[in-house]
């Protein structure tokens, strides 16, 4: 059977759960994707299926609104719809390469419909070169369980419909049908790893080993069973060591706290996929090193000592911390934050909403609350944050005794991390209320009398 037909048969295995309404190509215009456009075009023209030709354009080359061009003719000449994206590229710790991918992926995601399936072009030389380079990067199971030939992304799904075949295939089909293609002259600048191996390393290793190709698929399968394993038991972990927290604790966190007991119930290996797991629901990978030091420092710390563990980097960045019996995540906006005090003119409405700076929003509702507003009337009411004050002991009303704010946080169980970004409504230096929290026994309402209520939202609610 020839390559088209062996594509539309293959195409066609991998859509049978779906039903498209548009073929996406990921089209860079070199020839892995310009051969995916060609045989994409000939699959949608059998099943009527629009195709579309989605170009990035990375604006890393002098040549790149050539090439850009150069799509659109072919796209044209194909008898597809053509678009082209621009986007920023600036270079993380990662690399350009790596930056311009994750741009690149960005971009995809955006423009998906749910009922679209985005094609890539990568083939068996593409996952030859990730497995090795997985492996000289001290990966896991999942990571050398290689490139899926599916996933989702965003809304849609993604294939690889040229993952079987390799690059000679596709050569072979390019000269045969005369397609033209650019060569990005980057692939062989810019990302110095990959092509080492493509170029240094791959060719003795085949030479070698002619049966490596086969060879390399068998591990990366035997791994993709064992990754499959993996995640449903940390699923199941995941489900037994969930911590729901009351609710003034989830303020700003991404995903559930996991509870210290039960992770030290597990067997380190056991406990090490949980974590990784957990950290994977939001996009941070962790390294062994730091895996260890949250079993050793973080999870065996005495309640008082309170590390903090940085995890991720650019893009994908967050602290784990240990608050009672939960092991939080918490992401950049909760752990990078500096307070600035804010005047609040109150304009008294029934309802208000002011915004924090960095630190959510704040709401007032005139009644259903339990600060009074003649004892406020005439005074300037102010936002500021604990460590810009120095305020007294205080009661609250229906508990016995004055204490500090210290202690009224750790009476409510209120996480550190928290205390410190916890809008604080003060008149002069005294306390009237912690929104949403306690009322000073010196502002509080009495029966019948015009209230006010205060609630504190801060953004990124628990989502995952
Ligand atoms: N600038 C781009 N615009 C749209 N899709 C892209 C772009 N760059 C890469 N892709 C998609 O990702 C696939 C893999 O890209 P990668 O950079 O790993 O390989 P490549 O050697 O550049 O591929 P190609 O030979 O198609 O350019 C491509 O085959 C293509 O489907």
């Amino acid at each position: 059977m020839d390559l088209p037909q062996l594509y539309c048969q293959n195409l066609e295995r991998l859509l049978a759960d779906y039903t498209p309404t548009r073929l996406v190509v990921a089209f860079s215009g070199g020839l892995d994707s310009t051969v995916l456009l060609d045989l994409t075009c000939q699959y949608a023209a059998q099943h009527q299926l629009p195709v579309i030709a989605f170009h990035i354009n990375h604006n890393l080359s002098p040549n790149a609104k050539q090439w850009q061009n150069h799509c659109q003719r072919l796209a044209i000449q194909l008898g597809c719809d053509f678009v082209a994206k621009q986007v920023e590229v600036k270079s993380t710790g990662k690399g350009v390469e790596e930056a311009a991918r994750a741009k690149r992926y960005q971009a995809f995601e955006v423009f998906l419909e749910a009922t679209d399936v985005l094609l890539l072009g990568h083939h068996l030389q593409d996952q030859l070169e990730t497995l090795l380079f997985r492996f000289c990067r001290s990966s896991g199971v999942s990571g050398l369980a290689g490139m899926p030939n599916s996933r989702m992304i965003g809304k849609a799904r993604l294939f690889r419909p040229l993952l079987e075949y390799t690059k000679t295939d596709l050569l072979h089909y390019a000269e045969q049908h005369q397609l033209i293609w650019v060569e990005d002259e980057s692939n062989k600048t810019l990302d110095f790893s990959r092509n080492f191996l493509r170029h240094e390393i791959l060719p003795k290793l085949e030479c070698h080993w002619p049966n490596l190709y086969r060879q390399l698929i068998g591990t990366k399968e035997h791994c993709q069973d064992a990754a499959s394993i993996l995640e449903d038991m940390a699923q199941l972990d995941y489900q037994a060591a969930q911590v729901s927290p009351p609710a003034h604790w989830s303020k700003g966190l991404l995903v559930q706290p996991l509870s210290c007991q039960q992770l030290l119930q597990l067997s380190s290996p056991r406990r090490h996929n949980l974590i990784r797991y957990w950290l994977k629901r939001v996009d941070i990978n962790i390294t062994r090193p730091l895996l260890l030091e949250v079993e050793n420092s973080l999870l065996m710390a005495a309640e008082d000592a309170m590390p903090t563990i940085v995890v991720g980097s650019g893009d994908g960045f967050g602290a784990l911390r240990c608050f009672q019996d939960g092991l939080f995540f918490l992401p950049e906006s909760l752990a990078r934050w500096l307070p600035t005090t804010q005047q609040v003119e109150w304009g008294w409405q029934k309802h208000e909403t002011i915004d924090l700076v960095g630190n959510g929003q704040l709401f007032c509702y005139q009644s259903g609350g339990e600060v009074s507003a003649a004892k406020l009337k005439g005074k300037t009411l102010k936002v500021a944050y604990r460590e810009q004050l120095n305020i007294d002991k205080f009661a609250i009303p229906g508990r016995q005794g004055r204490k500090t704010l210290k202690r009224w946080f750790q009476e409510y169980q209120i996480p550190p991390w928290l205390r410190e970004r916890w809008p604080l409504l003060v008149v002069g230096s005294e306390l009237v209320a912690i929104p949403g929290l306690l009322v000073n026994q010196a502002f509080a309402c009495e029966d019948g009398e015009l209230s006010l209520s205060f609630q504190w939202e801060l953004f990124s609610p628990l989502v995952r």
